[in-house]
Formats: C-alpha cells, structure tokens, sequence
C-alpha cells in the first residue's frame, strides 16, 4: 500500500454521479492507494460502493431545501472534518451535487487539495461554488468551459467522463455472439436513467404490440428498479424480449445494440460516445440533459425527442434501426467526440505521491 496517499472520495445520489467515482476509486486500488468514500446514509451509494468492495461512510444530509438541511450540512462538515483528519486524508475529489459539500468545505478547513469532476454539459451548483479552490476540475464535455472566466480556465481538463472499465474494451461482434444474436437481428435497447424513466416505460408498453410485430428485432428493456413490478402487471407475452429491472452488464447490452433509446443522463452520452451507439434521447428535463444530449446532436451522433413525444421517439427508433446508412452514418459521427481513457487522464492529472 501507498503509505503516503489516502483519496477521499465524495459522491452519491444516482448512478451517474456514482459510476464516475467507482471507476476512479478502482484504478488507484490497482495504484496500491487507499481510498475511502464518504456520501449519504440515505441514498444508493450506501449499497452500490461497499458492494463494489470499498470502504463507506454515509452522512446524513438531504437536498438543500429546508433550514434543518442546513443544519445537517454543518453537522456533517464537522463529521467531515473529524472523518478527514482522522483517516489523514491527502486528496480529496468531489463528482458534485450537495452530497459533496461537507467533504470539500471540510478539506478547504483542512487546507488538504482537492479536485472536482462534473458529469454534465451546464456545470451544477456545488461544482460551481467550489471550482475555484480547487487544484483541477475534470469535465466530461468541452462545452462546460463556456461558462468559466478565462483566468481559471487552466484549472479545467476535458477528459471525457470516467466509465466503468468494460464501457473501453468491448466489440460489437463479440458481445452478439456471447448473447447468441444472429446477424439478421437488430438489437434495440432501452433504459431509462439509473432510476429508469416512467414515461418511457408507458410509451414503451403502449407500443408494445408494434414491437412484437417486427422482425428480427431483440429488445433489451430496463425499467428500472422502483417501476419494474408495475411494468411487467402489463405484459403478456414478452416474444424475444427480455425485459428487466436493471443491467449490471449495461456496457454488454449497449455493446451489442444497433440503436439504443434512453434518456441523456451525462454517463449514458459519454456511454454512448465511447461505444460509438446511435441513439434516439429523450432528456430528462430540469437537470440539465437536453444541454448533455445536444453535445451528441451537435455532431449529428443522435436525435432528441421531447418528453411529450416519447411516442413518436419509439416510432422513430423502430424505423432507424432498419436503416444501416443512418447507423452508420450516426455512429461514425460520434468518433469525433471520443476523448480516450478518461479514468487514466483523470488519476494521470491527480498529483500523486509515488511510494
Ligand atoms: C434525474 C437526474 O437527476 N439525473 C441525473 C443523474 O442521472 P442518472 O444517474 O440517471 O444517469 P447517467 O446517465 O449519468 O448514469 C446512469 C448510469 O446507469 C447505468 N445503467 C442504467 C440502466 C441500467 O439498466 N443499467 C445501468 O448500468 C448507465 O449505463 C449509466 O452508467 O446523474 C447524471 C450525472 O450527474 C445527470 O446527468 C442526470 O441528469
């Protein structure tokens, strides 16, 4: 073990803001470095990372919306604080949202560095408030920098954003061959953000009977975990479908999938780049997706529908996946945004100790 590093990494909420510090945390294990996270006691990376074999520690803060969530921010700033310096903590890297504040206000009292990585094309409000301070700012998208005044934009890396490892080694070819689809087969697969996505689940069932018609067309469908129950009520006959709450091999299906139909969470767009995946995205809106989907438009890598028109995405999906000129067409745009290993860049830039 790296006696003279110990990262301290703050995340949480949801998948997309989870999976980024995973693949981080994992490559400087392989680095021998000890890395510890702190997020919160309520959410899912109370499950996700001590499952994936890392140390956690989970405050308990809730979004900003209230004065006693405030007071919790405090309370876990000082436990921040106690936690920091009591693990000797030597670099501390936040992937924003509030989960993150306690941490980063804790190591700015401790005067210990620390590095911020944003998911999303518009930067969120925690990585906003604390880029300054910061010894480097990793971002999935060179768009971000539009926003930053030109005297801290030598802090900013455009990396991509960090995938889990399978997303930089898998062939298309390969994974049909492991999931036993034929060539004439054309995989569409659909999923929602990490949580899934409600009205894409309705559109979906609602369309179900068109789906069933078409030939040689293998769906992949993840509902979600909280929406699964209440999806599969609906289903009679599943044909070759196969339809499941969540995909632990999303990077094998996504892999294997001529056209792949989801929301524009900011890993799914770096997924979908890196995997070179036409795409028709519905973002979610409010969060900032239309602006992560219009980095894949912009290049003509996909096509965004309106939460309102959910319907006519699938239609849209249905007719493009027989099309191999439009595929292609997509899927050779989307080279031009690929960034390479963002994992590697990002613990490359981190100004660690060697033993
Ligand atoms: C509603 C909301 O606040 N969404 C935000 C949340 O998205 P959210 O976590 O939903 O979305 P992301 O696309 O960033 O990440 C989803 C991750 O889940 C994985 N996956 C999904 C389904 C599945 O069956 N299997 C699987 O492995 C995807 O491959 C991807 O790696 O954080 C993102 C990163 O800050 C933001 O861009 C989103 O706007």
């Amino acid at each position: 073990m790296n006696k003279k590093e110990k990262v301290v990494l703050t995340t949480g909420g949801t998948g997309g803001h989870i999976y980024p510090a995973l693949a981080i945390a994992k490559k400087l294990k392989d680095k021998n470095i000890d890395v510890l996270f702190i997020g919160t006691s309520h959410r899912m990376e109370k499950t996700i990372v001590p499952n994936e074999g890392y140390r956690f520690i989970g405050l308990d803060i809730v979004p900003l919306k209230s004065v006693s969530a405030v007071f919790k921010i405090l309370k876990g700033t000082l436990r921040s604080i106690r936690i920091l310096r009591r693990e000797k903590a030597t670099k501390v890297i936040g992937f924003g949202n509030y989960i993150s504040i306690p941490v980063i206000l804790a190591a700015k009292f401790l005067r210990i560095p620390y590095y911020l990585q944003e998911q999303n094309s518009i930067m969120g409000l925690a990585n906003k408030k604390f880029y300054k301070g910061s010894k480097k700012v990793f971002l999935a998208f060179r768009n971000t920098l539009n926003s930053i005044p030109g005297k801290y934009r030598e802090k900013f890396i455009v990396t991509g954003n960090p995938l889990r490892e399978e997303f930089y080694h898998k062939e298309k070819a390969k994974e049909r061959e492991k999931l036993g689809i034929t060539e004439e087969e054309k995989v569409l697969f659909i999923i929602g953000g990490s949580l899934g996505a409600k009205n894409i689940n309705e559109a979906v069932l609602k369309k179900w009977d068109k789906i069933q018609e078409m030939k040689n067309l293998r769906l992949f469908w993840g509902t979600g975990k909280d929406l699964f129950e209440e999806v599969i009520s609906k289903i009679t006959d599943y044909g070759s479908a196969v339809v499941l709450p969540y995909f632990d091999n999303a990077a094998d299906i996504m892999s294997a999938a001529d056209m792949v139909l989801c929301r524009a969470g900011a890993s799914t767009v770096s997924e979908l780049i890196q995997l070179e995946k036409p795409s028709i995205v519905i973002p979610y809106d409010f969060v900032g997706q239309k602006e992560n989907a219009e980095e894949i438009e912009f290049v003509n890598g996909t096509k965004i529908f309106e939460n309102k028109n959910v319907s006519d995405a699938i239609d849209e999906a249905l007719l493009e996946i027989k099309q191999p000129d439009i595929l292609d067409f997509m899927s050779e745009n989307l080279k031009t945004l690929k960034k390479g290993n963002a994992v590697c860049s990002i613990v490359k830039h981190i100004d660690l100790e060697e033993k």
